[in-house]
C-alpha cells in the first residue's frame, strides 16, 4: 500500500455492500447531560461525510464513540458489519482499523517525521521497518514533504504538521478515517493545503467522517453533509441540498448565523 487510498478493498466482494460505519440509535450522556440522542448514521465505502453543527452539538463525541474513545450508553456501532460496541470487542484491534486525526496534530515531538508516520505500521501492525519506511516515504512524497522526513515536527509549519498527521493516520491503510476539527488550530492561509490533501484522499477512495467548523470542507469534499444540533441529526444531504436548499428551519438558522454571527 503506497498510495493515498485508505481501506478501499474490503467491501467490494459482496453484492450488497456493508457500510463501513453503521451507527444505530446511539445515545450518550455525560452525567445528566444527554450529548447524543438517538444517532443513526451509515457511511458507505468511499463516502465522505462531513458533520457540521454548533459548538457542543456532539460532533466530536460521535467521532469518539466510533473510535471507542467513548462508550455508547445505548445503541450500537458496526465497523464493516462488526459490532464494535459489543463488550467483548478488542479495542486495540478496532483502533488499528481506524485512522484518526485531531485538532492538535499530536505528532511525537521527539521523533522524526518519518518515524512518526511509520510508528503504527511498525509497532501495531508489525510491518518490517524497511517496508514501513518505503510506504512512509511514498506518502510523504505524495503530500510534498519527502524532504522533511528526517526533521523533527517543530521544524514544520502547522499545516505541514497536520499533513504529516494525516499521512500517519493513513499509513496503516485504515478502513475508516475520522478527522476531528483538523484545521481549527491552523492559520487561515494553511487551511487550504489541508483541504487539498483531504480532497486527494477522497479522490483516492478513502472513507472519511469529519467534524468541522470550516464550511469550505463541507462544500468542497463532502458527499454528504450532516447537521447536528443538541445531539440529534436535524438534516443531512448533499452539500447543494444543505447549503442551497436546507429543508429544516434549524438548519437555515444555523447557516444564517454562520454568515452573520451577530444576527
Ligand atoms: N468528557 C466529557 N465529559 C463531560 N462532558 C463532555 C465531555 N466531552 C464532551 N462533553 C460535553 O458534551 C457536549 C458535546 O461536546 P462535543 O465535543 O461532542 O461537541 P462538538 O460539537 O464537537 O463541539 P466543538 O465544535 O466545540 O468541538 C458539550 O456540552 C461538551 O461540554
Amino acid at each position: 500500500m503506497t498510495g493515498l487510498a485508505a481501506g478501499n478493498s474490503r467491501n467490494t466482494s459482496t453484492s450488497t455492500p456493508v457500510p463501513v460505519l453503521d451507527v444505530q440509535a446511539v445515545h450518550k450522556r455525560f452525567g445528566d447531560q444527554p450529548v447524543l440522542r438517538g444517532i443513526d448514521l451509515t457511511v458507505a465505502a468511499h463516502e465522505v461525510v462531513v458533520l457540521i453543527g454548533a459548538s457542543g452539538s456532539g460532533k466530536s463525541t460521535l467521532l469518539k464513540t466510533a473510535n471507542l474513545l467513548e462508550q455508547v450508553d445505548d445503541g450500537r456501532i458496526l465497523l464493516s458489519g462488526e459490532d464494535i460496541t459489543d463488550p467483548r470487542t478488542k479495542v486495540d484491534a478496532v483502533r488499528a482499523r481506524i485512522g484518526v486525526v485531531f485538532q492538535h496534530y499530536n505528532l511525537f515531538p521527539h521523533m522524526s517525521v518519518i518515524d512518526n508516520v511509520t510508528l503504527a505500521a511498525r509497532k501495531v501492525v508489525g510491518t518490517p521497518r524497511a517496508e514501513a519506511e518505503a510506504t512512509g516515504m511514498s506518502l510523504l512524497t505524495r503530500i510534498g514533504l519527502a524532504d522533511k522526513a528526517q526533521e523533527f515536527p517543530d521544524r514544520l509549519s502547522g499545516g505541514q504538521q497536520q499533513r504529516v498527521a494525516i499521512a500517519r493516520a493513513i499509513a496503516t491503510d485504515p478502513e475508516l478515517l475520522l478527522l476531528d476539527e483538523i484545521t481549527s488550530a491552523l492559520d487561515p492561509q494553511l487551511v487550504g493545503e489541508v483541504l487539498d490533501l483531504v480532497r486527494e484522499l477522497k479522490t483516492a477512495g478513502s472513507t472519511i467522517v469529519m467534524a468541522t467548523h470550516e464550511m469550505s470542507f463541507a462544500r468542497r469534499v463532502a458527499d454528504r453533509v450532516v447537521y447536528l444540533k443538541d445531539g440529534v441529526i436535524v438534516e443531512s444531504g448533499t452539500p447543494e441540498q444543505i447549503f442551497v436548499d436546507p429543508q429544516q428551519p434549524e438548519t437555515r438558522e444555523f447557516l444564517r448565523r454562520l454568515q452573520d454571527p451577530f444576527a
